[in-house]
């Protein structure tokens, strides 16, 4: 018999719902499942500074030996000073590894913290992560050896941020606890606390003595303005934390299948960013040895050139106030069809996604019925709505919801 025989087949990850989307024939069809931006003809869009970027790449006709263990300089200093401030003082007690991406990154964390967290043999490895998050995270830290504890972050009933049920449970978190938190623009709800919560959410972790792991998908791609998206970031280092941090730069370079992200961990001082930055290394070679270079390639020369950089964020700004008008036309699509429901959280929600609070029966119908298709969770990617098909989408929710 084949050694494969008992292999089971397996649940369809998020991007099923591209090939049921794919499979239909129906010439109007919407996708909102996967988080990639479209353009307003619903089109994948490649940054221009990227095709610029990228033109200077090839134009040097570099040759493709291996980069280093941690990737190439040039981009992971770029992507330190986007993420902390490029006169920030940690970057002189960093350690940065490029990374397959954010997912590289949060597996990488994964891995460091299960190796080094500190709290003796018999500290249960786990880490928190909000409920509901993105569906990849828990797999992401199991699979290194976490277990995956929640906290609450999403109310059902205001569909909004759950801010008295995660103030308690990181309160009621054993000290020293790891607490993932989504820097900006959380996937799936686009429910993000406001920085007066940030600045309370912060003292509650820092009284407890937990850990924090941030997960930065979306920096600029939330609000437009890379620094506001990274007030988190910015404000718990302020505050003396040392935390470790995934970047992906799929969404706001639109690099997703470049496979650009950056992993890094704040140290108390450079000795110790040059000890971590070893294990780091340690850790990395055996897991893919050294990354990419073409993708990181392009991020560096974008994030080391001070023109192309500014290019680059206003377009980030641009993709960044379509998503925001399109929330808006769809809550104004919705209201002017007489929908009796409060759809203010279309429009109070940020970044790739909406969390309608449509429940999965309804999802399905969506799907069924009207070709409109999303994850069951109720969560719509807001890139997928253009101004050509929102009026229809608005039409399909209102039969579906009422
Ligand atoms: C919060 C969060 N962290 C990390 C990642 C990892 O992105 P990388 O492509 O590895 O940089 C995503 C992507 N989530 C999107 C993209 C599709 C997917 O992989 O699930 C999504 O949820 O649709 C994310 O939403």
């Amino acid at each position: 018999a084949s050694s494969w025989a008992n292999v089971p087949q397996g649940p369809p990850a998020i991007l099923g719902i591209t090939e049921a989307f794919k499979a239909d024939s129906f010439d109007q069809k919407i996708n909102l499942g996967v988080g990639a931006y479209r353009d307003d003809a619903g089109k994948p869009y490649v940054l221009p500074s990227v095709r610029q970027a990228e033109d200077k790449v090839i134009a040097q006709r570099l040759n493709k030996e291996y980069a280093g263990i941690t990737g190439l300089p040039e981009f992971t200093k770029g992507a330190a000073e986007l993420a902390y401030g490029a006169d920030s003082p940690v970057l002189g007690r960093l350690a940065i590894t490029q990374s397959i991406s954010g997912t590289g990154a949060l597996r990488i964390g994964a891995a460091f913290i299960e190796r080094f967290y500190p709290g003796g043999a018999d500290r249960p490895k786990e880490i928190y992560i909000p409920t509901p998050s993105w569906a990849n995270h828990n797999a992401v830290f199991t699979d290194a050896g976490l277990s995956v504890k929640k906290y609450r972050y999403y109310n059902p009933s205001t569909i909004g941020l759950d801010y008295e049920g995660l103030l308690a449970d990181v309160r009621a978190a054993p000290a020293g606890s790891v607490f993932m938190l989504h820097a900006c623009a959380h996937n799936p709800t686009g429910v993000d606390p406001t920085q007066e919560q940030w600045i309370e959410i912060e003292s509650a972790i820092r009284e407890a003595g937990h850990y924090v792991f941030f997960d930065m998908a979306y920096q600029g791609f939330a609000s437009g303005d890379a620094a506001k998206d990274a007030f988190a970031v910015r404000y718990f280092v302020e505050k003396g934390h040392q935390p470790v941090l995934a970047q992906s730069f799929a969404k706001n370079m639109g690099l997703y299948g470049e496979r650009v992200g950056a992993f890094s961990v704040v140290c108390a001082d450079a000795a110790e960013a040059k000890r971590v930055d070893s294990q780091i290394k340690i850790l990395v070679r055996p897991m893919y040895s050294n990354p990419p270079v073409h993708g990181a390639r392009i991020a560096g020369a974008i994030l080391s050139d001070a023109a192309l950089k500014t290019q680059w964020l206003g377009e980030v700004k641009d993709m960044a106030d379509r998503i925001i008008a399109m929330r808006k036309l769809l809550r104004e699509n919705l209201e002017s069809l007489g929908s009796k429901h409060d759809w203010s959280h279309i429009t109070s929600q940020i970044g790739m996604f909406a969390y309608t609070g449509l429940k999965p029966e309804q999802m399905d119908v969506l799907a069924k019925e009207h070709s409109v298709y999303a994850t069951r969770d109720g969560r719509i990617s807001v890139a997928g709505i253009t101004s050509g098909n929102v009026g229809r989408l608005a039409e399909s929710i209102f039969k579906v919801t009422g």
